[in-house]
C-alpha cells in the first residue's frame, strides 16, 4: 500500500495525490488549514495550501504560479509505460485572482491565522507559506540595510594590509583572491563564491589576516559552517594556512551554524536582534548548504558593523531544508548599478574586460567568483564547467568531452581524466578498487597512519542512492566480494581490521568526530587505531571511543559533499532515476583531483545532465506583496 496516498481524500487534491504529486502531508495540511481559518475555502485556495507546502518538502520556499502546469505526475520508476496522465492545473491567472482576495492570503476570520503569501516578482506571481516569505524579506532588507553603507577604509592602509598578506603585486594577470580580500574590508557582507579548489579556504586565511592587519589583533572572528564536519575542515584548513602566514595572529574557532547561533531544541536560536553576536567578522563555509530560515536568523544576529563572509560553490548540492540562497545571492538579477567601494577601486580596480556586465554589478554588490582551479586540471575541471552549463544541446558537448571525440585530446593526459565505464565491464573500477584495498592493507598492518589515510582517500565508490543495486548497499556489497577474491587484499576478520575504511555516523564534539568524516583502522601495537586526517595533523582514537560508525566501501555523493579524493567512481542510476541531476554530478565528478570512473551509459549520462534541480525563491530579484 502507498503511505501517501490519503484515504478518503475525494476533492480536488486526491488526483494530485494519487499522481504522487502531493504527499499526504501537503494534503493534510492544506484540510487542516482550511479547517482552523474558520472561513469558506475554495478548490483553488486547497489547491493553493497544498502546493506551498510541497514547495517547501522539496526545497523551494515558493511557488512560481506561471510554471505550475510544468509540475508532471511522478510515475513510479519502474512503470515506464503507464499512460501519462493529463492533471487538471487551472488557469494561474484564475488561481491569482482566487488568492488576491482570499482570507488564507488577507487574514481569517478566526483570528490571525494568514498562512500564505502571494506576491509579484520578474518571474510573474509567487505563493509562499508566509513564513518562508518572511525569512526571505529578513534576509533582503537586512542585505539592503548593509550595502547601503560602506566600512570606512583608508585606502593606504588597504594597500599596506594586502601587500602584508599577498605580497607585492605580480604584473600579468588580475588576482582575484587578493580582490576578494580589498573586497571584504570594503563591504559589510561579502559573498566569496568559486568551484572546488579555486582557492576560497586559501583566501579565506588571507582575508583574516587582511582584517588583523586593519583592525588589530584584537579583532572578533567566528568561523562557522553549516555542518560540524565543514566546520572541522574549515578550522584544519585556517590552522594549516596560519602556520604559512606570517601575518594571521589570532586561532578562530569554527563551529555550526547552529551553535554559534544558539539552537535551541524548540528550533529557535538564543541570538537574534536583541542578542547580537560579538565578532567583528563572520565567516560562513558551505554557505550552499544554508537553509533560508538560517540565513535569516544568522543575519538578524549580525551587529550591523560586523564583516560577514559568505562562502560557497552555488553549483554543488543546496540544503536539505527549503531555500539556495547562496545562487540567489550570486545571481539576483535586480541589481543596482552602484559604484565600487572608493579604497577597493583605488587598490584592486579590475582592469577591463576582467569581468563582464553582469559580474561587474555583481562586484559592486560585494560578490566575486574565483575561477582558476588549484587542484586539478585536464578533463576533470574542463568535464565540470560543461556540466554545469549543461542545458539543451550544451549536454552534448560534454558528452562529447567525457565518452566522444573530445576525450580523446586527454587520451596521454596522466592528470584529471573523467572515463564512462561499461557497467556490463567493470574490470578497471575492479583493478583501482583492489589496488586501493591492498595499499590500505599494508599500510594499516605496518601501522603507518599517514600512508593508511593517503590510501584512503586514494579512491571512494560515490553512488546517488543509499539502497538498491546501483546504491551504496549493492556497491558495497560487490566491493567485499572483490577484495575476499583477492588474496593480497582479502583480511578475513569482521570488524575493525588494520586497513578498514570507517564512516562516522554522528557528531561527536567531545572526541572531535562528525558524521561523514572518513577514517582508517590500523595497528597500534598489540591494540588497533582509528585515524582521522585533521589538515596536516592526524588524530588517532580507539575503536571504544567511535559510537556510530559503519564500514566504507562506497558512499551516497551527498555526504561526500566537502571530501576530496585522488579518483572517484560514480555510480549512475538508471536513467529514470529522478534523484540523479546535473548538481548530484557536478559535486560527484568534482570531488576527485585526478580520476573519475562514471559507471553508466550513455543514456544515463545524458539523463542525468538533462535534469535540473529548481528550486524556487524570490531572493534573486524584486518582489512586491499582493493585497
Ligand atoms: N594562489 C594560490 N597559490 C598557490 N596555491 C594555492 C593558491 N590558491 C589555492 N591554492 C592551493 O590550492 C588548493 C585548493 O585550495 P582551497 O582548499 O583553498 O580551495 P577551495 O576553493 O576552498 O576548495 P574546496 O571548496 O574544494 O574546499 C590548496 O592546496 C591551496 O593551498
Amino acid at each position: 500500500m502507498n503511505a501517501q496516498l490519503v484515504s478518503g481524500e475525494h476533492g480536488v487534491l486526491a488526483v494530485f495525490n494519487e499522481t504522487g504529486v502531493f504527499a499526504a502531508a501537503d494534503v493534510h495540511v492544506a484540510r487542516r488549514v482550511a479547517a482552523l481559518s474558520g472561513a469558506d475555502i475554495g478548490d483553488h485556495e486547497l489547491l493553493a495550501v497544498a502546493l506551498a507546502v510541497r514547495a517547501v518538502r522539496t526545497g523551494s520556499t515558493c511557488v512560481k504560479l506561471d510554471e505550475i502546469g510544468q509540475i508532471a505526475p511522478e510515475t513510479p520508476e519502474s512503470d515506464d509505460d503507464a499512460t501519462p496522465v493529463e492533471l487538471p492545473w487551472p488557469d494561474p491567472a484564475e488561481l491569482v485572482a482566487a488568492l488576491t482576495t482570499s482570507p488564507l492570503v488577507t487574514g481569517c476570520p478566526s483570528g490571525p491565522l494568514r498562512p500564505l503569501a502571494l506576491v509579484t516578482s520578474d518571474d510573474g506571481p509567487l505563493l509562499y507559506l508566509r513564513k518562508y516569505f518572511r525569512q526571505e524579506q529578513t534576509i533582503r532588507e537586512i542585505l539592503a540595510q548593509r550595502r547601503a553603507q560602506r566600512p570606512t577604509v583608508d585606502a593606504a592602509a588597504l594597500a599596506a594590509a594586502l601587500a602584508a598578506v599577498f605580497g607585492d603585486e605580480q604584473p600579468g594577470g588580475y588576482d582575484r583572491q587578493r580582490a576578494a580580500a580589498a573586497l571584504a574590508a570594503t563591504s559589510w557582507t561579502t559573498v566569496l563564491a568559486g568551484g572546488p579548489g579555486t582557492g576560497k579556504t586559501y583566501t579565506v586565511a588571507r582575508i583574516l589576516a587582511v582584517m588583523e592587519e586593519l583592525l588589530g589583533q584584537d579583532v572578533r572572528i567566528g568561523l562557522c559552517a553549516p555542518t560540524g564536519r565543514a566546520a572541522a575542515q574549515m578550522q584544519a584548513s585556517i590552522n594549516d594556512h596560519r602556520t604559512s602566514l606570517r601575518a594571521l595572529h589570532t586561532e578562530p574557532a569554527a563551529t555550526t551554524v547552529h551553535k554559534l547561533l544558539g539552537w535551541r531544541p524548540d528550533g529557535s536560536y538564543r541570538r537574534g536582534a536583541d542578542d547580537r553576536l560579538p565578532y567583528d567578522v563572520v565567516v560562513v563555509d558551505e554557505t550552499s548548504m544554508l537553509p533560508v530560515s538560517m540565513m535569516s536568523s544568522l543575519l538578524e544576529s549580525l551587529r550591523p558593523h560586523a564583516r560577514l563572509i559568505l562562502v560557497g560553490d552555488p553549483h554543488q548540492l543546496s540544503s536539505v531544508d527549503a531555500g539556495a540562497v547562496l545562487a540567489d545571492l550570486v545571481e539576483r538579477r535586480d541589481r543596482a548599478d552602484t559604484p565600487l567601494p572608493e579604497a577597493f577601486a583605488a587598490v584592486a580596480a579590475p582592469p577591463p574586460g576582467e569581468f563582464d556586465e553582469a559580474e561587474r554589478l555583481a562586484l559592486a554588490d560585494g560578490v566575486i567568483t574565483l575561477t582558476r582551479g588549484h587542484r586539478y586540471g585536464g578533463q576533470i575541471s574542463e568535464v565540470a564547467a560543461a556540466i554545469k552549463a549543461a542545458a539543451g544541446t550544451e549536454v552534448d558537448a560534454v558528452v562529447d568531452l567525457i565518452c566522444g571525440e573530445g576525450a580523446d585530446r586527454f587520451a596521454d593526459d596522466d592528470q584529471g581524466r573523467v572515463i564512462l565505464v561499461d557497467p556490463d565491464d567493470l574490470e578497471p573500477v575492479r583493478r583501482t578498487v583492489i589496488d586501493w584495498a591492498r595499499r590500505l592493507r599494508d599500510t594499516a598492518t605496518a601501522g603507518d597512519a599517514r600512508g593508511a589515510l593517503a590510501a584512503l582517500m586514494a579512491h571512494r565508490v560515490l553512488c546517488a542512492h543509499r539502497d538498491g543495486r546501483h546504491g551504496v548497499s549493492g556497491w558495497s556489497r560487490t566491493i567485499l566480494g572483490w577484495i575476499n577474491d583477492d588474496a593480497d587484499a582479502r583480511t578475513g576478520a569482521a570488524q575493525w581490521y588494520p586497513g578498514e575504511p570507517i564512516l562516522v555516523n554522528r557528531n561527536d564534539p567531545t572526541h572531535r568526530i562528525f558524521n561523514g568524516d572518513s577514517g582508517v583502522v590500523i595497528a597500534d601495537g598489540d591494540e588497533t587505531s582509528v585515524v582521522f586526517a585533521r589538515g596536516k595533523d592526524i588524530q588517532p582514537l580507539r575503536p571504544s571511543q567511535i559510537a556510530d560508525s559503519s564500514p566504507v566501501y562506497a558512499m551516497t555523493i551527498h555526504r561526500s559533499q566537502g571530501s576530496q579524493f585522488e579518483a572517484v567512481t560514480v555510480v549512475l542510476p538508471d536513467a529514470d532515476a529522478h534523484l540523479l541531476t546535473k548538481e548530484l554530478l557536478y559535486t560527484a565528478v568534482t570531488r576527485a583531483q585526478q580520476h573519475v570512473f562514471i559507471v553508466g551509459t550513455e543514456a544515463e549520462l545524458r539523463a542525468a545532465l538533462s535534469r535540473s534541480v529548481q528550486r524556487a525563491s524570490g531572493l534573486g530579484s524584486a518582489v512586491r506583496e499582493i493585497s
